[in-house]
């Protein structure tokens, strides 16, 4: 029979189509992978910042996992915004036997500075669904919240993955540094050796979404069979060539250009 990679994401929504669960999608069948979504908040936002939130009950979301997990086979899946503690314990009981990669990433709060998830949910998050995962995303302001300590150069990001691994249990961290200065550096740890992923930084205001597509692709990558780093470099690359060939559409922050490979295919 013939074998079609199938991934899940389970995020809240963007409207605008830049970040969440349409950029998830969006990256999943740019990669060849089929995408499968469950929603936990239904978010307004777009360019410019979030403008409401609305979260689907507790009940509706089991419900809409059991509605996939009992009829599709999926290779691998990853998180978005979980915005409280009731999400994040619904999820963790019915993930929590899945035997596949599973990628979080630990949306907290978003470009434009609005807040995603509750503030005691960030402990839960740490405590309960950290150990769950193969690989955590965290960006730099994420990591901090994550350990507990500022993050200041190259040194204290990877001190950070090594951390997230080794106290609170990750299966690997990859620490981004998007909001660092200097070529766009991010550091994965798998409780072995430290990988570096380097990339020119692109001067763009652009980049809404950055953070989705990154882990929705490393996602996609595993559901193919790709080992981890070998996963994370191909989404590092994707991500980069998303970022270059960013719209400049909205009014505030545009979001990445998830075809840039196709085009770059066809012309
Ligand atoms: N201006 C940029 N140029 C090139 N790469 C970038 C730029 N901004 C972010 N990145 C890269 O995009 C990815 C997402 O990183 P980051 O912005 O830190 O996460 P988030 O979107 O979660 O805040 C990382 O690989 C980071 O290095
Ligand atoms: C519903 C939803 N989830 C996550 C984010 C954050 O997106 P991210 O990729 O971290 O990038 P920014 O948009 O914050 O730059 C979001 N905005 N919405």
């Amino acid at each position: 029979m013939h074998h079609i990679p199938a991934a899940l994401t389970i995020a809240g929504t963007d409207p605008s189509g830049g970040a969440g669960i349409q950029a998830d999608l969006k990256t999943f069948q740019e990669l060849k992978t089929y995408g499968m979504s469950i929603i936990t908040s239904v978010v307004a936002q777009n360019t410019t910042g979030v403008q409401d939130v609305q979260h689907i009950t507790v009940p509706m979301i089991k419900q809409q996992l059991d509605s996939v997990l009992s009829d599709i086979p999926f290779q691998a899946f990853k998180t978005g915004m979980l915005a409280n503690v009731d999400i994040m314990n619904a999820i963790s009981n019915k993930i929590s036997g899945l035997a596949i990669p599973y990628i979080m990433d630990p949306v907290m709060v978003t470009t434009s500075g609005d807040t995603l998830i509750s503030e005691d949910s960030r402990d839960y998050l740490r405590e309960s669904l950290l150990p769950l995962t193969t690989l955590v995303t965290p960006n730099v302001p994420e990591a901090e919240v994550i350990i507990g300590e500022t993050i200041e150069t190259s040194e204290d990001m990877q001190r950070a993955a090594k951390r997230i691994v080794h106290e609170f249990g990750a299966g690997a961290a990859l620490v981004k540094g998007g909001h660092m200065q200097g070529k766009a550096v991010d550091f994965l740890y798998a409780g072995e050796k430290m990988h570096t992923f380097s990339a020119e930084r692109i001067d763009t205001k652009n980049t809404h979404g950055t953070g989705c597509t990154y882990s929705a692709a490393i996602t996609a990558y595993l559901s193919q069979g790709y080992k981890l780093s070998d996963a994370v470099q191909q989404a590092k690359d994707f991500v980069t060539a998303a970022i270059r060939g960013a719209f400049s559409i909205g009014h505030g922050s545009g979001p990445t250009n998830h075809w840039v490979h196709r085009t770059e295919r066809v012309t």
